[in-house]
């Protein structure tokens, strides 16, 4: 039974107003509870494409040709979680005053509901009864409240530019689980930004390879990274270290 995709990107491309191309041409689309991956090194356009789907280009840059088509709402989480939290405001405010305004409740409603989410992402109980600032979290903790922040919106798609690479490894790894257990809890599909393979190959079932604003190669991920077509697939999946632990573990390939 095939399903009608709930995104549909095709033909997009971006540009710099001094016309300087920075996407070119890109296509793929999004099912129901689907993660894609955009995977490529830096400066490839995996960032601009995803802020094209939210609809929040930065300045300077417009969308010069193609469609994005989509059925559902979509909510962000950016890669640096304290600059996208309001240093002088406590983090139970800011989440609350996202669900009174997203959610259209109480604000007495709100505030009940924003706990209930942060307890759900795993945040300390000492939120409830004390103010805290986004200075006075963790760096893992504030990923947490922008996640919570972010799924406060009930959005269809999760659009994540990569939300652990400011963070040390075991917290990578508990965000990720996190990401993993809500998404099969509250059904959003994810597009996620990553420069790590191993990362996109855990949690996304199809992946779409980019290098200088161009699509090199896409499809189902096991496949990809199994038989890639191109060198350049082929050369970031010869840069992940270590191979050891990837053949013997679930994150095995071959
Ligand atoms: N506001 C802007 N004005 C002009 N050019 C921009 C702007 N934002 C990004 N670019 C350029 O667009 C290209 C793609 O940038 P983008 O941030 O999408 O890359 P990326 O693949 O997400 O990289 P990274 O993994 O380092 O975040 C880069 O060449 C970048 O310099």
């Amino acid at each position: 039974m095939t399903t009608q995709p709930i995104l549909e990107v095709e033909s997009l491309t971006l540009a710099a107003k001094s016309q300087e191309k920075l996407v070119h041409n890109i296509s793929f689309s999004l099912e129901r509870g689907e993660s894609l991956g955009l995977v490529g090194e830096s400066g490839s356009g995996k960032s601009l494409t995803l802020r094209a789907i939210l609809g929040l280009l930065p300045r300077g840059v417009e969308q010069t040709g193609g469609t994005i088509r989509s059925k559902v709402s979509s909510s962000m989480v950016f890669q640096d979680p304290r600059g996208a939290l309001d240093p002088l405001c406590p983090v139970v405010k800011q989440l609350t005053e996202v669900v009174y305004y997203r959610q259209k409740t109480t604000h007495k409603a709100a505030r009940t509901i924003a706990l209930e989410l942060l307890e759900r992402l795993g945040l300390p109980d000492s939120l409830r009864t004390k103010d805290r600032y986004p200075g006075q979290l963790s760096g893992g903790q504030c990923q947490r409240v922008v996640i919570a922040m972010a799924l406060a919106c009930k959005p269809g798609i999760l659009l994540c530019d990569e939300p652990t690479t400011a963070l040390d490894v075991t917290v990578q790894q508990q965000i990720m689980d996190t990401i993993t257990s809500l998404q099969r809890e509250l059904g959003f599909a994810m597009v996620f930004v990553t420069h790590n393979l191993a990362i996109a190959a855990n949690l996304c079932s199809r992946l779409v390879v980019m290098k200088q604003g161009r699509m090199i190669e896409h499809g189902e991920t096991h496949r990809l990274l199994r038989q890639p077509a191109e060198a350049y697939t082929q050369m970031l999946i010869d840069s992940v270290l270590p191979l050891p632990e990837l053949e013997g573990g679930r994150t095995s390939w071959n």
